[in-house]
């Protein structure tokens, strides 16, 4: 995998000599999803800065795609074409009059043409699901939907990486999904990912990677479960492990769980519990069906049919379109976030779940069902039900999200 960003060795001190970072040399691979984790004033903010730019470190230096970083001001600001930034914050970000300015304050200032620059805004207003915003103040927004606003801003520029310093805090847990669940897709189309965040239970299940953090220096790097699977370790961040890592360890302790690997997900967890696998699926019940839909196929005025004759027990939209077709149609959407096993563990209850995706997110929802299929020796029986046909034109431009570069 290659290596987009990079940190060698730097030092950061703010004007009132607070030592911010200490020697902090980190690699972060191309398309990666990377969780930036640490207690309050660990430097989590203060990195970020330093990616695309906006703090220069006092020592050290930092690469972009395996070039080091200049500061004058027409390489700042082709860097921060490339590393957009959204800020914790949203009233730091947005300041123009109208949504529509302040999405198209980036392109503008990127010098593109005037029609690309509109073209670009609609795009990002689309895909955030902000369309029909333009005029809007960005001050009257709710807190979801500046931090929308916010992260159409940076997509409007089409950048490679997306640093996003802790993208839920103040939201409810509903938009905080969206919100993540939207990071998903953008790093499926290829862009790497950068958060920071005090939410362990949300790098737990997000990251690829998590960067443990603490006095402006980096603790440990590595996948969440063995960051978050070092209990010592996270107790001397200050931090508190993942609920599911938690209770995993209390089964363990316990004898009730086997502590061969700490569990990703409640699936997972129930698989761990001593005596396999089968312990999760309902005694006498007969599995449930997944069935699979997707609705970038899906005509609107199907949706109602598609739902009565498959008459489901739960629905589960994944994907900002799948969402969106489902509040267009009127169909109550029980799960938005981590679908996939919610709808594994209710099929191994008996329970039938439909599940809307989109952009491409079939082959994802199958690789899943049948890789649980093989190694826990349930079956669960999943239908496609894609039809094939061609569905009114969506409201999102397919080529948008993930292109490297639209010219
Ligand atoms: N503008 C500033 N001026 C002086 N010191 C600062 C400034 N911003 C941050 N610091 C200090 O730098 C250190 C690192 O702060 P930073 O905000 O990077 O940490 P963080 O991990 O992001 O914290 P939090 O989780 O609370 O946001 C802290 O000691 C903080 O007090």
């Amino acid at each position: 995998m290659a290596t987009i960003l990079e940190t060698r060795g730097i030092e950061y001190a703010y004007a009132d000599g607070t030592r911010a970072l200490s020697n902090v040399s980190l690699t972060i691979g191309e398309g990666r999803k990377i969780a930036l984790v640490g207690p309050n004033g660990a430097g989590k903010s203060t990195l970020m800065l330093m990616f695309n730019g906006i703090l220069r470190p006092d020592a050290g230096e930092v690469l972009f795609r395996n070039e080091r970083l200049d500061y004058d001001s027409r390489s700042l600001r082709k860097v921060r074409q490339r590393v957009g930034m959204v800020f914790q914050n949203s009233d730091d970000q947005l300041f123009a009059p109208t949504v529509y300015q302040d999405v198209a304050f980036g392109p503008v200032n990127l010098r593109f043409p005037p029609e690309k620059v509109k073209r670009y805004v609609g795009y990002a207003l689309q895909y955030v699901g902000l369309s029909g915003y333009e005029r809007r103040p960005p001050h009257h927004l709710s807190g979801g939907e500046k931090k929308r606003a916010a992260i159409a801003g940076i997509l409007a520029m089409e950048p490679e990486v997306m640093i996003l310093d802790e993208p839920t805090s103040n939201l409810d847990p509903a938009t905080s999904e969206e919100i993540m669940e939207m990071l998903d897709e953008l790093n499926l189309g290829g862009k790497t990912l950068i958060i920071s965040t005090h939410d362990v239970d949300l790098a737990y299940r997000w990251a690829d990677e998590v960067v443990l953090m603490k006095d402006g220096g980096l603790l440990r790097r590595g996948s969440a479960e063995e960051v978050f699977g070092d209990l010592e370790l996270v107790r001397d961040a200050r931090l508190k492990p993942p609920m599911v890592v938690d209770l995993y360890q209390e089964l363990v302790n316990r004898g009730l769980a086997e502590g061969k690997k700490p569990p990703k997900s409640i699936l997972e967890l129930c698989d761990s519990l001593e005596g396999g696998e089968r312990r999760c699926a309902v005694q006498g019940a007969k599995r449930g069906t997944i069935y699979v839909c997707d609705a970038d196929e899906l005509l609107l005025e199907n949706a109602d049919e598609l739902v009565g004759k498959v008459d489901a027990d739960y629905t589960g939209a994944m994907g900002t379109r799948a969402k969106l077709m489902a509040e267009e149609a009127k169909i109550r959407v029980d799960f938005t976030y981590g679908v996939i096993d919610k709808c594994i563990l209710k099929a191994l209850a008996g329970k039938s779940c439909l599940v809307l995706t989109s952009q491409g997110m079939m082959g994802q929802v199958q690789k899943r069902i049948e890789a649980y299929s093989q190694q826990s020796g349930e079956e669960i029986n999943s239908v496609d039900l894609s039809s094939g046909s061609n569905g009114r034109s969506l409201p999102i431009d397919r080529d948008f999200v993930g292109t490297k570069s639209l010219k």
